[in-house]
């Protein structure tokens, strides 16, 4: 195994040093190393992160692997800086049993480009009718900690009862999808101005909000954690304020699109800004931003959706909702926060390692840990084209945009899984 020797880099807000990177482990830190086995990476410039974790990629295999693949997914996280996914279980077949996960986390590994952890559904199917095999997904060799329905919401209070007890006795977690269906029938887009323009079926926020409102109740009830995922809304913050308040075990996400764009994109007839939840107003994207940075949304999380040609360009109505998310997620971080780096430590990769429960991620680089981090040139320009996105999929909402930051280097237990910004294989 190679031994790195990264000369000059900080590490996150700290002073220029050096850092050794030697069987899988950061083996020393200090200016003025040396390491006579060692290639050296002149980092001059260029800052050490943990390891970005995402807790929402739709790596689309088993079933979808034109739009994309366990392995193509991979490679796409790695370029973005992460060391670890959660893949999501809306595939086809679904990720509802020990079988099919277990066939993910081993593709995961094989492709050796990340941690793929797989995420198991909590109903059958995503049908919502009865619960998936939690306790064998969990005893699995997956390990699964988290189980989600999304594309889908568990709305059956009972069966969300019911599932928030069952993981409790592992320390489980259940990602809701908050979108009570009722209010959302037909929906295009963000209920309100803009959609009442273009004559669109709108989304309220209120579909998102009730339902966040009822799970917290729910998770205070049984003692369970409850995560919710891609929170877009300015009244889903306040519903999380007072349930954290009153110590509901609730942590929340945001995406980097709902922290960016707006409803007006749906101006354009682009189904690139067709996404769930919708792209929100002005005044709920600075809500989300004041709350990821006060911690009352705990995590940034991609909700990478890669989708088919066909899928995603055709008319409004039909396209499949869902945005690329892993290569551009720093640098819309970046754009949106500046270079606060422990924020975005925080952020991208301590909490979403703490909550999905991924021990040897989220480690700020050190002597003795797990050498999982990146390393990211912050002055570097870059222009967003969608051709050369190493997902298999093309749905990126930043097509042709100027965005700030560059991924030089990203180190799984030691190995470079991505070099001078490109992927090592
Ligand atoms: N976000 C989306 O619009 N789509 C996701 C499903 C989901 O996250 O709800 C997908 O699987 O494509
Ligand atoms: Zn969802
Ligand atoms: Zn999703």
């Amino acid at each position: 195994m190679t031994a790195y020797l990264i000369r000059n880099v900080r590490v996150l807000d700290g002073e220029p040093t050096d850092l050794l990177i030697r069987d899988g482990v950061v083996a020393g830190a200090g200016a003025g190393l040396t390491a006579d086995d060692a290639t050296v990476l002149d980092a001059t410039g260029l800052v050490a992160l943990p390891g970005l974790v995402d807790l929402h990629t739709h790596l689309r295999e088993p079933g979808r692997e034109d739009a994309e693949t366990v392995e193509s997914g991979s490679r796409a996280a790695a370029l973005g800086g992460y060391t670890a996914v959660c893949a999501m279980a809306n595939t086809s077949p679904v990720a509802d049993t020990a079988g099919v996960v277990e066939q993910v986390w081993r593709l995961g590994r094989e492709a050796g480009l990340v941690d793929v952890q797989p995420i198991g559904a909590v109903t059958v199917g995503l049908a919502g009718e009865r619960l998936a095999e939690l306790g064998a997904m969990a005893d699995s060799a997956a390990r699964v900690r988290i189980f989600s329905d999304d594309g889908h919401c568990v709305a059956d209070p009972r069966l969300m009862r019911r599932a928030l007890e069952y993981v409790k006795a592992f320390d489980g977690v259940i990602a809701q999808h908050a979108e009570e269906p009722r209010l959302t029938e037909g929906a295009q887009m963000h209920e309100g101005e803009v959609s009442t323009r273009l004559g669109l079926t709108g989304w309220p926020a209120v579909a998102e909000e009730a339902i966040i409102a009822r799970d917290v109740l729910l998770a205070e009830h049984v003692g369970s954690r409850l995560h919710v995922c891609h929170v877009s809304t300015a009244g889903s913050v306040e519903v999380l304020r007072q349930a954290k308040a009153r110590g509901v075990r609730v942590t929340a996400e945001v995406t980097p699109h709902h922290l960016l764009l707006t409803d007006d994109r749906a101006e354009t007839y682009d189904p690139v800004f067709k996404v769930n939840p919708p792209l929100r107003t002005a005044a709920d994207v600075a809500a989300l931003r004041a709350a990821l940075a006060e911690g009352v949304i705990d995590i940034i999380a991609t909700d990478h959706a890669p989708h088919a040609v066909e899928d995603k360009e055709c008319e409004w109505a039909y396209a499949r909702p869902g945005m690329l998310g892993l290569e551009t997620a720093l640098s819309i971080a970046l754009d949106v926060f500046g270079p606060r780096w422990d924020l975005i430590a925080e952020r991208m990769s301590r909490t979403p390692a703490r909550i999905a429960g991924l021990t040897g991620h989220g480690l700020d680089p050190a002597p003795g840990v797990p050498a999982n981090l990146t390393l990211v040139d912050p002055a570097a320009r870059r222009v967003i084209e969608p051709a050369e996105l190493a997902s298999r999929s093309r749905n990126t909402p930043y097509a042709r945009m100027t965005l700030p930051g560059r991924i030089v280097a990203t180190f799984l237990r030691g190995e470079p899984t991505v070099l001078d910004g490109k992927a090592v294989k």
